[in-house]
């Protein structure tokens, strides 16, 4: 059997991203760019001042010192009139600095009369200017393909007079769930039906991660119900299926894919759960077919459906299972030749510590413990017998 590491890396090698399109700035949040965008114009285009006060020459300021009143230019309209010695122009917080002027005099260090204008402090030169471009230049980059994008992002597109952003398409996942004893959540019969949980659970969780997903009617578990709901995939990304993965005789989701054209790439895997996981190809989809268990299915796409996803949104994925290290909350035994995904609790030591303690089920059909799990241990195969306490790698849960 296939390990972990080497089938993530044969279902990730050969997909390309989905193709671009524009967006509006105020549908761009989340998506991933496809092109470096550049300032349209600097920021701020102009000197402006940080304050509430009056643009003066900072050689004019000392305290006592008695400036004339030129002119008032509130934000956004500029005063055509240049400050020469002596003078001074009212402005107010974002207004352009007028020509002549080279620093601003805030309020609360002047007193008005009419109109003049007596200091009681001096300036220095480029007090309380935003010079133009302080914040960026014009065709400066502000943001890089590949990147996925944020409300910061959006605002820093905003600020630099973008209106629409290049982005790589949203890829359209189509979730396939299979077996003639699967109902929809709220369908009564047959009373020893199962409802739906792993294509609803997958929809949200591939939704969440940037997926068009598209909850597929079921198929059953024969060959015509199977190769009519493949015939439906055409204009999918990515197709997953859910359940017939396995040996039984109506796990029929493999031969009656191979039939309709797929080109296997692995089927099983050395992972528990998520022993039956197949790759292939279907006329160029990507095909994953994933256990029936709705646990297995969870942590498979966790490992490899949602890297798939990034990988078909543009954006970039680690080449290897990101995880991070805890303290075993509990002994585990000796593992055997597959990788294990341990259902697992998170609490904090009072040295900040993070302890991941694994439920004692382990059910890969269990979704109530799965819920109130907050990580996955994730041991190697053969790990040895360890003690609470030894340190282990885990996957937080989204
Ligand atoms: N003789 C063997 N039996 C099994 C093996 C094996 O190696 N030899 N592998 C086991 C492992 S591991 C798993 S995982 C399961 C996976 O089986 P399938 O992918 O064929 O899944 P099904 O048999 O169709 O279903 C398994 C189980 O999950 C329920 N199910 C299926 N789809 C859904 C759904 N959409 N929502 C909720 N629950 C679902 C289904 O009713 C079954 O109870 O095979 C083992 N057997
Ligand atoms: O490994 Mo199967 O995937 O749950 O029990």
């Amino acid at each position: 059997m296939l390990d972990v590491a080497t089938a993530r890396a044969r279902i990730l090698e050969n997909l390309l991203p989905c193709g671009q399109e524009t967006v509006a700035l105020s549908a761009a949040c989340g998506r991933i760019l496809a092109q470096d965008v550049q300032a349209r114009r600097a920021n701020p285009p102009v000197c402006v001042s940080a304050m509430d006060g009056y643009a003066v020459r900072a050689a004019d300021t000392r305290p006592g010192a008695v400036l004339r009143i030129i002119d008032e230019a509130p934000a956004g309209r500029p005063s055509a009139r240049t400050v020469a010695a002596g003078d001074c122009i009212r402005l107010f917080t974002g207004s352009q600095i007028p020509a002549g002027a080279d620093a601003v005099i805030i309020q609360e260090n002047t007193q008005r009369t009419d109109q003049q204008v007596l200091l009681t402090q001096a300036v220095t030169a480029g007090q309380f200017v935003r010079p133009q471009g302080q914040d960026f230049a014009q065709g400066a980059v502000l943001l890089s393909a590949g990147s996925r994008l944020g409300p910061r992002d959006i605002g820093l597109a905003a600020a630099g007079g973008l209106v629409w952003l290049p982005v790589f398409r949203r890829p359209r996942v189509g979730i396939l769930a299979t077996g003639d004893e699967i109902l929809l959540p709220g369908d009564t019969a047959p009373p020893d039906g199962i409802f739906n949980s792993a294509s609803f659970m997958l929809a949200a969780l591939l939704g969440q991660n940037g997926a068009d997903s598209i909850v597929l009617p079921v198929a059953r578990d024969n060959a015509t119900s199977l190769s009519s709901a493949f015939a439906h995939t055409r204009d999918l990304n990515m197709l997953i299926t859910i359940g017939g993965a396995s040996v039984g005789a109506y796990d029929l989701v493999r031969p009656t894919l191979e039939k309709a054209g797929l080109v296997q790439n692995f089927w099983k895997i050395a992972m528990r759960p998520g022993k039956p996981l197949m790759s292939g190809t279907l006329n160029g989809m990507p095909v994953l077919g994933l256990p029936g268990n709705p646990v297995a299915a969870l942590v498979c796409s966790l490992v490899f459906v949602l890297p798939a996803l990034r990988k078909l949104m543009g954006a970039c994925v680690a080449d290897t299972l990101e995880t991070q290290t805890a303290l075993l909350g509990a002994d585990v035994p000796e593992n055997d030749q597959r990788q294990d995904f341990l259902r697992a609790t998170l609490q904090t030591t009072a040295d900040g510590l993070p302890v991941a303690t694994p439920f004692e089920q382990q059910g890969s059909a269990q979704l109530n413990i799965l819920a109130k799990s907050q990580a996955l241990i994730v041991r190697p195969p053969r790990a040895p017998a360890q003690k609470a306490g030894t340190p282990c790698q885990i996957m937080p849960l989204p």
